[in-house]
């Protein structure tokens, strides 16, 4: 019996919570009681059957900070991705829907981003690649619990806007010198958008490079120029997002590396 199957038999459909890079997600109920999210895949949108052969992988990928993939409805078309449900949407509408309140709490926003980074040493101690990491990319649950989704799915996406650099729909502001050039991803591409994540819960959601296009901030990354510190952030937190931007990969913290950092920034911090 595949663990990882799920029976569409098991699952009652609610509301609609979004229409996301591969279709409509719904709120939904799995045998009677546990919420779930459920993406109805759009035909089209993913290279299914390799995606199905990894949710076996990703199903065994568990940590508090991580959006669990519960399995799937791979019987029929289309196909049902079923995880964990978080009922406060994503971080970034969480930070742009609550900047009133965040902006005074740097020891929220803090703590925000060590549990991203938490979720994300996890995935680099699994040598697990996300792609995609971005505030967009994570959501909120209750108690101000934040999760990192849909990791590893970058990978399945059809669509060559999305995949291709030159595309209009790649996430080039996430991106370091090495995916830009040769779209070589790694777990230091990964701390370099971790840094980006950063920078964006610090502003509370603001746009990263401002209204600058892709072609300018590509220009502008390759030639060193990063972004500034937010106005709301303690020197040491910028400190660390800035050692995620070197150009170099081999320079950049690992998230191993960064959550004691962090840890340590917020010790001396909310000491104080
Ligand atoms: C698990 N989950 C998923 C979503 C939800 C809804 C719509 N689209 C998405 N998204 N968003 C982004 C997304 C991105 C990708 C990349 C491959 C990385 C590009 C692949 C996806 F498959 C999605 C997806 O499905 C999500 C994210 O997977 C919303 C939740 N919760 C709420 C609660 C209240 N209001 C709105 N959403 C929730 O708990």
């Amino acid at each position: 019996h595949d663990k990882w199957e799920i029976d569409p038999q098991e699952l009652m459909l609610l509301e609609e919570l979004g229409s996301g890079q591969f279709g409509v997600v719904r709120r939904g109920k799995w045998r009677g009681s546990i919420d779930v999210a459920v993406k109805m895949m759009k035909e089209g949108t993913m290279s299914e059957d390799d995606f199905i052969e990894e949710a076996k992988v990703m199903t065994k990928l568990q940590h508090t900070n991580l959006v669990q993939l519960y399995g799937v409805c791979s019987k029929n078309r289309p196909i049902f991705i079923v995880t964990e449900y978080m009922r406060h949407g994503s971080l970034l509408n969480y930070l742009r829907r609550h900047e009133q309140s965040l902006t005074s709490n740097q020891g929220l926003l803090l703590d925000m981003c060590i549990q991203v980074c938490k979720g994300m040493a996890y995935l680099e101690r699994h040598n697990y690649i996300h792609r995609d990491l971005a505030a967009r990319n994570c959501l909120v649950g209750s108690e101000n619990i934040v999760k990192v989704a849909d990791f590893g799915l970058a990978r399945y996406v059809l669509d060559d806007q999305y995949t291709s650099s030159g595309g209009s729909k790649f996430p080039i502001k996430w991106a370091p010198p090495e995916v830009l050039n040769y779209t070589r991803f790694s777990s230091k591409s990964d701390v370099w958008a971790y840094g980006v994540l950063m920078w964006e819960v610090f502003t509370c959601g603001k746009m990263p490079y401002g209204r600058l296009k892709n072609s300018e901030v590509v220009e502008k990354v390759q030639k060193g120029l990063i972004l500034e510190k937010p106005k709301t952030c303690y020197k040491e937190v910028y400190d660390v997002m800035r050692k995620c931007w070197s150009q170099l990969p081999e320079n950049r913290p690992s998230f191993r590396v960064l959550k004691e950092q962090l840890i340590g920034v917020a010790q001396r911090l909310l000491v104080d």
